[in-house]
């Protein structure tokens, strides 16, 4: 099948429990919650995504005919090292795109395979790490996982719902607005008083990295 990326890029990763870590990011375009098209956004059912994923016009971005021609760009990014080669598959929403084919090619090229996923979709076997999003009025279909990364606050998505998940790590995440700074500040109160959960921060843009 052919594969439609937005760009990929390497860099650390920012958020959660694995940030800090050199990782390739493959971004993936097209998303089920939202069309990518400000004249949509408010009627969306994911109204306060910070991302640009329509389109392949970002850096390595295009249209991949086949599972070689992409597994090659990507391990093509990674330093010559002995170190195991770590993907970030993302979007948009990458479970759309990431089937078994994908995740076998890269399985055999010796690469660690993490998704950011908004969680509507199972999660196809083979990953090594699951990273679920949900999002307020989308429905929960993968339900386990590595760890749940909340956006806070989202009012119809309260952090209680997902407590008794298979995660092991439950994160809230400031949500970037206008009131980010408010949000951090709900955020780290509400950890402080349900200890499960940590407080996971963009770190990437802070530092201003992609
Ligand atoms: C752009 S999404 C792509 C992956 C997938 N569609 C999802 O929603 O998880 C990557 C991560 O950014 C988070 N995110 C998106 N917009 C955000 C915002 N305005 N503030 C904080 N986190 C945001 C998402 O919840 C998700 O954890
Ligand atoms: N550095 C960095 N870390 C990230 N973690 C999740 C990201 C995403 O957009 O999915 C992201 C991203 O875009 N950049
Ligand atoms: S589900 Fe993810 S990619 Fe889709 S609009 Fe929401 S945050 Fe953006
Ligand atoms: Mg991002």
């Amino acid at each position: 099948m052919t594969y439609h990326l937005k760009e990929m890029f390497y860099s650390l990763q920012g958020e959660g429990a694995q940030v800090g870590r050199p990782a390739i990011f493959c971004r993936f375009t097209g998303c089920n919650l939202w069309s990518g098209r400000e004249v949509d956004r408010a009627q969306a059912k994911c109204r306060f995504c910070d991302t640009d994923f329509r389109g392949t016009n970002g850096i390595n971005g295009g249209r991949y005919a086949d599972v070689d021609a992409l597994v090659q760009k990507i391990c093509a990014l990674w330093p010559n090292t002995a170190v195991r080669p770590y993907i970030i598959c993302t979007g948009g929403e990458p479970l759309l795109q990431l089937d078994a084919a994908l995740i076998a090619a890269l399985r055999q090229r010796e690469c660690e395979i993490a998704v950011e996923t908004n969680g509507t979709l199972p999660a196809p076997a083979g990953l090594n790490w699951i990273c679920v999003s949900p999002k307020a009025g989308a429905p929960l279909r993968q339900t386990s996982g590595d760890e749940l990364k909340l956006v806070y606050p989202q009012y119809a998505a309260l952090p209680e719902q997902f407590t008794g998940l298979a995660f092991r790590y439950f994160f809230l995440q400031p949500l970037a607005d206008a009131n980010c700074a408010a949000h951090t500040a709900q955020a780290i109160d509400y950890c402080k008083s349900h200890p499960q959960w940590r407080l996971s921060i963009q770190t990437h843009k802070l530092l201003d990295i992609p």
